[in-house]
């Protein structure tokens, strides 16, 4: 891709500003699909896209590469604005700019290397170098034995695979997936993130995926984006925005990957008034060190009862993320020291509200 006149090299890898869509609806009413993006993603990085269904995620990727082109504002990738370009050079930029699939896209009538070569062939690669590079790619992606096999013959998994090798076939330095591993298990899930990961650090790749699963953003990205109704609502490194999420739509989506969603039998019986004898019900999220500090018997030290409720500790690139529901019991103002000492000490705390002591024996 060509560099900016300046000559200096592009601050980030895609830059959106002002990106705007709209769509007709079928009853003919206007959808802002985006609506005002601004964002900046970094070189090198995995950056992920994340929210509820018709937030806009699959319309971002796809103004990215200008598959869809924006009604407002400016697409800078690599240096280069693709709002100012014509179909010819956009089909030229597109060739550095990889996409997958959720649906994988492969030609049926064509083996797994003729998949892989078709996107060289289009470039109008010398076939000499094409079998060489389809072999490597191949290579890359562990499907070597596969080289001769209709898709047809593939698992999910693979024929992913075959995706990532067509789609790196010219060396692009952006990949875009959308919804890559929406259509497998969670196992070939894993498998396919740790190759996406493998590939960003080993080529230094910048990649760029939309999901609606946040444990997908758990496993393999650095950043996240949090898309709602066409616009940003929040955004930060993985570890920042799960610790601390700030805007009630992200918490919520945070809720079943962190393992923090209330049982209904206590979201029931919640009181926002303190109850007789009752206990304080309080949401945890810590990371890194604190995640792995002795928190509850800090707590036990205090006087303060704590009886756990849901939780889950997990990793979250390499450090552990630990998330709890708990119900603590003991003097009120013993309660709001020790939440005050947890926060001080960098624990994300949510009060959910009060409930009666056997509610919670009884989960
Ligand atoms: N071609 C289209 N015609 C009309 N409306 C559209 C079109 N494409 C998208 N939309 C609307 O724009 C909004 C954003 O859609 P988009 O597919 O970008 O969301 P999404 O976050 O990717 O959703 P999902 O997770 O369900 O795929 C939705 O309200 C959708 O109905």
């Amino acid at each position: 891709m060509t560099q900016q006149a300046t000559g200096a090299p592009p601050a980030s890898m895609v830059r959106l500003s002002g990106i705007a869509k709209i769509f007709q609806s079928k009853d003919g009413t206007p959808v802002a699909a985006l609506d005002g993006i601004d964002l900046d993603i970094p070189h090198g990085g995995i950056t992920a896209i994340v929210g509820p269904s018709g937030a806009g995620k699959s319309s971002l990727l796809r103004a990215v590469n200008m598959l869809e082109r924006p009604d407002a504002g400016r697409v800078v990738v690599d240096g280069t604005d693709l709002t100012m370009l014509d179909e010819p050079a956009l089909r030229r930029v597109r060739q550095s700019i990889g996409m997958i699939f959720q649906h994988f896209n492969l030609l049926a009538n064509r083996t797994v290397a003729g998949n892989v070569a078709l996107s060289l062939e289009l470039a109008g690669w010398n076939r000499d170098r094409i079998g060489p590079r389809v072999a490597e790619l191949l290579a890359l992606v562990g499907l070597t034995e596969k080289a001769g096999q209709y898709p047809a013959a593939l698992s999910g998994g693979q024929k992913q695979r075959v995706g990532i090798a067509r789609a790196l076939a010219p060396s692009p330095r952006l990949l875009l997936c959308d919804e890559a591993t929406s259509a497998l298990d969670p196992e070939t899930t894993r498998q396919i993130l740790a190759l996406i990961r493998r590939i960003n650090r080993e080529l230094g790749l910048t990649v760029l995926l939309i999901t609606h699963e946040m444990g997908v953003v758990r496993e393999v990205a650095d950043q996240v984006v949090v898309l709602e109704a066409g616009r940003i609502i929040e955004q930060g490194p993985v570890a920042t925005v799960f610790a601390h999420p700030r805007h009630p739509t992200t918490r919520r989506f945070l809720l079943g990957e962190t393992g923090t969603a209330l049982p209904p039998a206590l979201a029931t019986r919640l009181s926002s008034a303190p109850v007789q004898d009752g206990a304080v019900l309080i949401r945890l999220h810590a990371v890194g060190g604190l995640a792995a500090s002795p928190l509850l018997s800090d707590l036990g030290r205090m006087g303060i009862g704590v009886r756990l409720v849901a939780g889950r500790v997990q990793s979250l690139g390499d450090q552990p993320f630990a998330g709890l529901v708990a119900a603590l019991t003991g003097p009120a103002g013993g309660i709001n020291d020790a939440i005050h000492q947890l926060r001080a000490q960098g624990a994300e705390i949510e009060v959910l509200g009060h409930v009666a002591t056997d509610a919670v024996t009884a989960v």
